[in-house]
């Protein structure tokens, strides 16, 4: 695992959690986007070396919709970079994770990702990502 790529927090108003992160981070997102396939809206924070997603679902069946009304708002999943994420998925399969995905699929930001079930990772959703090349 290279570094820590993003923290995703799980939010219920992107427009006053967005509002909010700008107050208290002092930067605008450098970029937002609407991930269909997850049924989310995202916006990116730079913070140090790493990165803030702020998540809001927009079907109530995707994840963040599911996870706030469970658990409420806050940190949904910790995102690692890796250098190549077949090769990760296959060492973490050994190693008696549990993969949420097949093969990888397309993430937000230009990278490939894959998830690892919080039940097999001490109650934390894991997000591999690969920038694509
Ligand atoms: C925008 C793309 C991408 C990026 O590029 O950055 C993203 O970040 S997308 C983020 C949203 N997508 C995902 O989270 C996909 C992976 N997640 C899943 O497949 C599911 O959410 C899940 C983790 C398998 C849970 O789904 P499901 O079993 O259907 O939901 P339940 O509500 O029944 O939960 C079961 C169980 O798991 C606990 N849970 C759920 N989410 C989390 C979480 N984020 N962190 C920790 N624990 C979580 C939930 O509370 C339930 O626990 P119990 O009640 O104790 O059984
Ligand atoms: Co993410």
């Amino acid at each position: 695992m290279l570094n820590v790529e993003h923290i995703g927090i799980a939010v219920k108003d992107f427009s006053q959690a967005n509002g909010l992160y700008f107050r208290l981070l002092g930067v605008e997102p450098y970029k937002t986007e609407h991930v269909e396939s997850e049924g989310v809206n995202t916006s990116f924070f730079r913070v140090g070396g790493t990165k803030i997603e702020l998540l809001e679902g927009t079907t109530p069946d995707s994840a963040i919709s599911k996870f706030i009304e469970k658990r409420g708002e806050g940190i949904h999943h910790i995102a690692f970079e890796v250098e190549d994420i077949l090769k990760e998925m296959e060492r973490l399969k050994s190693e008696g994770f549990i993969l949420l995905n097949d093969a990888p699929k397309k993430g937000a930001d230009n990278k490939l990702v894959c998830f690892v079930h919080p039940k097999s990772a001490n109650g934390v959703l894991i997000e591999l990502t690969q920038e694509i090349r």
